[in-house]
């Protein structure tokens, strides 16, 4: 019998439990604001047209903000809603003085012009960090300020727990480069002063990339891609992908991420898993982007 176990188990990041965590702290800090103060945070999701995975994540962001203690409002308009029509609707929105933080949940139908709608926003109340001012802010190394994507803010959470705030001389790969998860990502890392490359489908051989990583943040949208070939053994790894998957090509139904779970978590120092990883801190860093937007008066 082999005596030496060459196997190794990655450590599973639970980002249900360090969401709680997160959310414990945001409900005891909204409460002393509100004693101090007077006022209660409050968020406004906008949800347009009918898109089943979008009423999924809004009823879930509706729960959560409740249970922090917040005012929360869901405006739905329907698919043929005109751009114009939206632009109104964050007009009253953002003058609305019960209202500190806005969402307009993505993808919004083709019709609509998402660049003019994300730009309408007020930019101290953009609480998905999505405006200009707020990309700006991140981008030149201003992050106190800025008000930072939640997917990223939350896997940097993840990372940190890990690998502490300071990622000198550590190498980062996220794959992906979408405004809304791989471009803040890249930054945050920056940031926290990891050497950051990012790949994305013009990239050649990622495989090679990704086994350069010390932290591999997957952020592509495709099945299981990453395989455990790819990993550097140790690594920490973030799978960010939220894939609706058939039964069948010998893949199990239901959800599952950009990396393969089972071949990553026997080369990996640490993974986050799919659903139970980056998802749950998300709607945690929404929430307490809206806490820090009320504390803040909707400045900036
Ligand atoms: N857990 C959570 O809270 C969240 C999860 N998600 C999930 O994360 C994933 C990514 O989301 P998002 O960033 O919005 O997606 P986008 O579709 O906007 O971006 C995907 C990125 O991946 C790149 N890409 C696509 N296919 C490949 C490939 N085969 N090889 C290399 N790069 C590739 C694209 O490259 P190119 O730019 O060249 O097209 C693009 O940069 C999705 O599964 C989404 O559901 C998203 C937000 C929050
Ligand atoms: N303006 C805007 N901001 C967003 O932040 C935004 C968006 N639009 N559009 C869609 C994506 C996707 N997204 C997720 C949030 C939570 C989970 C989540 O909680 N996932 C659970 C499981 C969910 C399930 O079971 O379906 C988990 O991973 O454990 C996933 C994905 C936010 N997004």
């Amino acid at each position: 019998m082999n005596m030496i176990d060459t196997r190794r188990s990655a450590a599973i990041i639970d980002g249900r439990a360090r969401a709680r965590k997160v959310l414990e702290d945001v409900k005891s800090q909204a409460r002393k604001w509100k004693a101090k103060s007077g006022v209660v945070p409050g968020i406004a999701v906008v949800i347009v047209g009918d898109n089943p995975a979008s009423a999924i994540y809004v009823a879930s962001k509706e729960k959560t903000a409740k249970e922090c203690g917040f005012h929360s409002r869901i405006e739905t308009r329907p698919a043929t809603a005109s751009t114009s029509e939206i632009l109104d609707l964050l007009g009253e929105l953002n003058v609305a003085p019960d209202i500190h933080g806005i969402l307009v949940q993505l993808p919004l139908p083709t019709h609509i012009d998402a660049g003019k709608v994300i730009q309408a926003i007020s930019p101290g109340k953009d609480v998905d960090g999505f405006h200009f001012v707020n990309v700006g802010r991140l981008a030149t190394g201003a992050v106190d300020g800025a008000i930072v994507p939640c997917t990223p803010a939350g896997a940097i959470l993840l990372i940190g727990d890990i690998l502490g705030p300071d990622l000198s001389g550590r190498r980062a790969v996220v794959l992906g480069r979408s405004n809304i998860v791989g471009k803040p990502m890249a930054n945050l890392l920056l940031a926290a002063n990891a050497t950051v490359t990012v790949a994305h489908s013009r990239s050649h051989d990622l495989a090679a990339l990704c086994r350069e990583a010390d932290i591999l943040v997957a952020a592509v949208g495709r099945p299981e891609l990453v395989r455990g070939h790819w990993i550097k053994p140790g690594a920490v790894v973030i799978d960010v992908g939220i894939n609706r998957v058939q039964t069948g090509e010998g893949r199990r139904a239901g959800l599952v991420g950009d990396v393969a779970f089972e071949e990553a978590q026997s080369v990996a120092g640490a993974i986050t898993p799919v659903p139970g990883g980056v998802g749950p801190m998300t709607i945690a860093m929404l929430m307490a982007n809206t806490l820090n937007a009320a504390i803040r008066g909707g400045m900036g």
